[in-house]
């Protein structure tokens, strides 16, 4: 093709307003100067040692919220979004020349995940509107269960009438269980009509086979003669201590692999790797890191998407868009990875455990602007080479082409199978790079995060792309404690890299522009956050009591750069927060949700860090529950808070609360009592007395909770009880 006539396969744009936010950011910069200049200056002022520390750690903590400001604001500077153009890509590539694609799919637990979901999930991928022969999807079973494998096997055979349907109805999403829980029933009569009922009957069998078994926790007698693959698990012992169990459910290669209509299907691996007490199996890292190696045996796609169980396939042309960036010849050929953000699918109105909304629509645009998206785990796919740790170098074009698989060529399935069971033993990796230099990373709970940063660091660059039809469709947790744990565990994963070699701003970092590095602070510093935030919920209450005044006279004019951040800078968020999609209430609500994870999951996640280092307690990836039991569901529907039973974040949590409210009541009785000219207490104290009903306000549904409910989702007595004598212990120190 001449160069003239050259037309790209994706488009960038720059987000539109950021005049106006670059404009906003300066203004909350000259103010928070004044801030600074007020905090000096009055600090000779001060009298007893007490208000000169306290000072001290105001003048600290607002030190740290400005560097952290400073931070959203450069991760905000540039934000870009992309569009693609499929159509080029089918006229320049056509079908034949597609290259072939990986899909790495995990589960864990089929407890948390349970085994239907896992296959809705399959199924969706296998059905993406993509040359079948050129589509393998590998499932990864951390928790080794015959009853998941028992489950593949199922979704195999009903492949066979589900990808016809979903080619022929167009149907969209390609997950049977969402797709038969949103389409309306035909009410024609015709064929295709019948067809719809035939297959959605089918798929009710399936599942409520899957079920059965699920239920009885294993695979009975008469079923276990169906396959030969059940075999395997008389070796089992337990989740945590078997060998590798690698099943070809669908070979593709196999010329009898066809669907109802005669085309070929998608090859499907199930893959259990070894797992063996004594050796560390790193988690999700590993078990992608066993299935790269595996899947590079088997089909060698050069593309490899990855997505979590509970990730479904919203968009069956989700590949293509992806292969737009890649195949794009003047500029794809840097791009390791394309990341769609996460969305999902159980959310209700407004959020009221948050949904991580603004980065995964607002804050990976600005990544992307600044050099390069994060890797987030889930939805992404990446260039073989790059995941694998190859370094990214013009001299040495990656050629997609090269890797070619031929699927002609036949070999023995014996033979396949004993090269891949070996490729996910325990000790496979003994002595290799694989988790440090090569695949996935190992050092981190958050292992994509600081692989798609080591990535980046080799010379690749990322994109993000955010299609109108969302690409994936996952699950939030649906309860206070189980969010709580999984930003415990995120927070906890981004302070290992804070505190290893691979923190941005000290690795080698030739390849990362200075502001994507200081961009990837924005999640490392998480966990240090909860010290400011704890300080500011706790110090400027408990000062009030004390009669220490923190903040200048609301009238006086050092008041005015107070309360210019405070409102510019909520209402910043607010419409930010809109603009991504949220409603008024979802804003509050993610609020609150920032106040609670700052006050416990990252200082949590310091303490458990803390005894990490000090060997007194190992890393542990607490696998996010997929399902609750129908109270908690109604609850979570009319969203309602669910507490439920005791934990020490909840005590956290409502001894703050309490602290703050009894702060309040008690500076009203003693102002009443002793009539000191109210306004003027309200004017010197204004900033603590209006940080403390906000503290109040935004802590409502915890009184409700402890107060109020009867509900078994009710804070427990126990826990009430508890914060109650400890947040009377604090007043009455504040107060004597
Ligand atoms: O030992 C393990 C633990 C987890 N998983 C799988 O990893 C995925 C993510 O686990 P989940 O409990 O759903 O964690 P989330 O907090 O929802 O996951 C987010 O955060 C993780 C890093 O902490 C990323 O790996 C995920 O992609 C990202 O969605 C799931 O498919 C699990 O089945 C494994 O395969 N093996
Ligand atoms: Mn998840």
């Amino acid at each position: 093709m001449g160069k003239s006539r050259y037309l790209p396969l994706f488009e960038t744009r720059p987000a539109r307003g950021r005049l106006l936010f670059r404009s906003y950011a300066a203004s909350i910069f000259i103010a928070i100067c004044f801030i600074f200049w007020y905090r000096l200056t009055y600090f000779p002022a001060l009298e007893t040692t007490t208000e000169t520390w306290v000072w001290v750690g105001m003048f600290l903590s607002e030190l740290w919220f400005t560097f952290y400001f400073f931070i959203t604001v450069i991760v905000r500077w540039n934000p870009v979004f992309r569009s693609t153009f499929k159509d080029r890509l089918s006229s320049r590539y056509g079908e034949e020349a597609l290259p072939g694609v990986d899909v790495l799919v995990c589960t864990a637990d089929p407890r948390l995940e349970p085994p239907t979901m896992v296959i809705s999930t399959v199924l969706s991928v296998m059905a993406y509107d993509y040359p079948p022969e050129k589509l393998s999807v590998y499932l990864s079973d951390d928790g080794g269960s015959d009853v998941t494998f028992y489950a593949l096997l199922e979704a195999s055979r009903f492949a066979q009438i589900w990808l016809p349907f979903c080619r022929k109805l167009k149907v969209e999403p390609t997950s049977p269980e969402a797709y038969f829980q949103m389409s309306p029933e035909p009410v024609d009569d015709s064929a295709m009509d019948n067809e719809w009922f035939i297959i959605k009957k089918s798929y009710e069998d399936v599942k409520s086979r899957i079920e059965t078994v699920t239920r009885l926790g294993k695979v009975p007698v008469d079923i276990r003669k169906e396959h030969k693959g059940f075999d395997e698990w008389d070796f089992v012992s337990s989740r945590h201590d078997h060998p590798s169990i690698l099943q070809v459910l669908i070979d593709g290669r196999d010329s009898n692999a066809f669907d109802t209509e005669g085309r070929a299907l998608p090859t499907l691996v199930y893959l259990a790797r070894e797992k063996r007490p004594q050796f560390h199996h790193h988690f999700k890292a590993g078990a992608l890191n066993a299935l790269i190696r595996v899947s590079s045996r088997i089909s060698n796609a050069p593309f490899i998407l990855n997505v979590d169980c509970d990730m479904y396939s919203n968009n069956s042309k989700a590949i293509r868009d992806a292969l737009c960036f890649f195949l794009d010849e003047e500029n794809g050929h840097d791009i390791a990875y394309v990341q769609y953000p996460q969305t999902f699918s159980n959310l209700t109105k407004n959020e009221i455990y948050g949904c991580l909304r603004i980065f995964m629509q607002l804050e990976l645009a600005g990544f992307d602007g600044n050099g390069g998206s994060c890797y987030v785990g889930t939805g992404c796919v990446h260039r073989r080479e790059a995941l694998c740790g190859m370094k990214y170098s013009k001299e040495l074009p990656v050629e997609w082409k090269a890797m070619k698989y031929d699927r002609k060529i036949r070999e023995s399935a014996s033979s396949i199978q004993q090269d891949c069971k070996a490729l996910a033993s325990c000790a496979y990796e003994e002595n290799t790079q694989w988790g440090k230099q090569m695949g996935v990373k190992y050092e981190s709970l958050v292992e994509d995060i600081l692989t798609g940063m080591s990535i980046q660091n080799k010379g690749w660059r990322s994109v993000y792309l955010n299609p109108e039809r969302p690409a994936f469709l996952g699950v939030v947790p649906t309860t206070l404690s189980d969010t709580l744990v999984q930003h415990k565990r995120w927070s906890e994963g981004q302070l290992q890299i804070l505190l290893s070699e691979h923190c941005t701003l000290l690795y080698d970092r030739r390849n990362m522009p200075l502001k994507l590095q200081l961009s990837y602070c924005i999640y490392m510093l998480w966990a240090p956050n909860s010290f400011a935030t704890l300080y500011f919920v706790i110090v400027p209450s408990f000062c009030m009591l004390k009669g220490i005044s923190l903040f200048p006279n609301i009238s006086s004019i050092w008041g005015v750069p107070y309360l210019y951040v405070i409102v510019v800078h909520r209402v910043q968020s607010l419409v930010e927060f809109v603009w991504c999609g949220g409603t008024v209430q979802g804003w509050l609500n993610e609020q609150r949700m920032w106040l609670f994870k700052r006050t416990t999951s990252y200082f949590f996640a310091v303490i458990d860090h803390t005894l990490k280092l000090c060997r007194c307690s190992k890393s542990a990836f607490v696998v996010t529950r997929k399902v609750a039991d129908d109270d908690v569901n109604r609850r979570y529907e009319q969203e309602i808070m669910d507490f439920g039973y005791s934990s020490p974040m909840f005590t956290i949590l409502a001894t703050l609360a309490l602290f703050n409210l009894f702060g309040l009541v008690a500076l009203g009785t003693k102002k009443v009592v002793t009539d000191d000219v109210l306004t003027k207490v309200f004017d010197i104290f204004g900033f603590q007395i209006l940080l403390c009903c906000v503290l109040v306000f935004v802590n409502l549904p915890i009184y409700r909770a402890m107060f109020f409910r009867k509900d078994s989702g009710k804070i427990p007595a126990f826990v009430t009880l508890q914060s109650i004598t400890l947040a009377l212990l604090a007043s009455a120190l504040a107060m004597y």
